[in-house]
């Protein structure tokens, strides 16, 4: 039922897809259906900037062309999956420890499209475990720091992020200014990046749901 709503919501966003560009794409079970929708276009797009290994894997699989990033100045469709998305369209990303390239990617682009299915949407931030990119000699420090601004830092075992760093995951943390906190939690040393995505939201978020995809412009 998920995996329908995620498909329903991924394969919406085609709609949106410029032609004859390059098309930005995040990582994900949501974001590996767009790939597979993508892929019925790709002779009709320039190819795709990838935001994590998974994806460019995937995506050169089904004979689209992978760009690097730094190759282009700007383009104008990202689209990527969330952990949780909020009424203003801020989100917690990381679930897949591709936070950091997403957020890259991300940036070069002109409009995010962000395709959830409809257990995404929550009213404030944080259930979901806010995930934090963290160099690696710097784990225990960094936790530390979180730990006092009120949140429970773990290190997710076992995981090394695309970039050779760790993850540590954020329980118990009530976001209600996103936008203050992804500042204040990347101005701790040894943070690459954190997982909330606010300073830079979703402009559009295509919602899969039983009866179809909703837009939220
Ligand atoms: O690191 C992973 C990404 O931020 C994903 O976009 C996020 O975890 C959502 O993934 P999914 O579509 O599998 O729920």
């Amino acid at each position: 039922m998920l995996d329908d709503m995620k498909r329903k919501a991924a394969w919406a966003a085609l709609e949106f897809i410029p032609r004859h560009t390059v098309v930005g794409v995040g990582t994900g079970s949501t974001v590996n259906h767009f790939i597979d929708a993508l892929a019925t276009i790709k002779h009709e797009i320039k190819g795709a900037v990838s935001s994590s290994e998974q994806s460019t894997a995937k995506l050169k699989d089904l004979g689209i062309p992978v760009l690097d990033l730094n190759s282009i100045d700007r383009f104008s469709v990202y689209v990527d999956g969330a952990d949780e998305i909020n009424p203003d369209k801020h989100m917690i990303k990381g679930g897949g420890a591709a936070l950091t390239r997403e957020k890259i990617v991300a940036a070069v682009a002109e409009t995010f499209i962000c395709i959830v299915d409809e257990s995404k949407q929550v009213p404030v931030l944080g259930r979901f475990p806010l995930p934090v990119e963290v160099i690696p000699m710097a784990s225990s420090y960094v936790a530390r720091e979180l730990n006092k601004i009120g949140g429970r830092a773990v290190l997710r075992a076992g995981v090394t992020t695309d970039n050779g760093n760790v993850i540590l995951d954020v329980h118990d943390l009530e976001i209600r200014h996103p936008i203050q906190l992804e500042a204040q939690i990347n101005n701790i040393v040894g943070v690459v990046t954190n997982g909330i995505f606010a300073i830079r939201a979703a402009d559009k978020v295509l919602v899969g749901t039983p009866a179809g995809t909703t837009i939220l412009k």
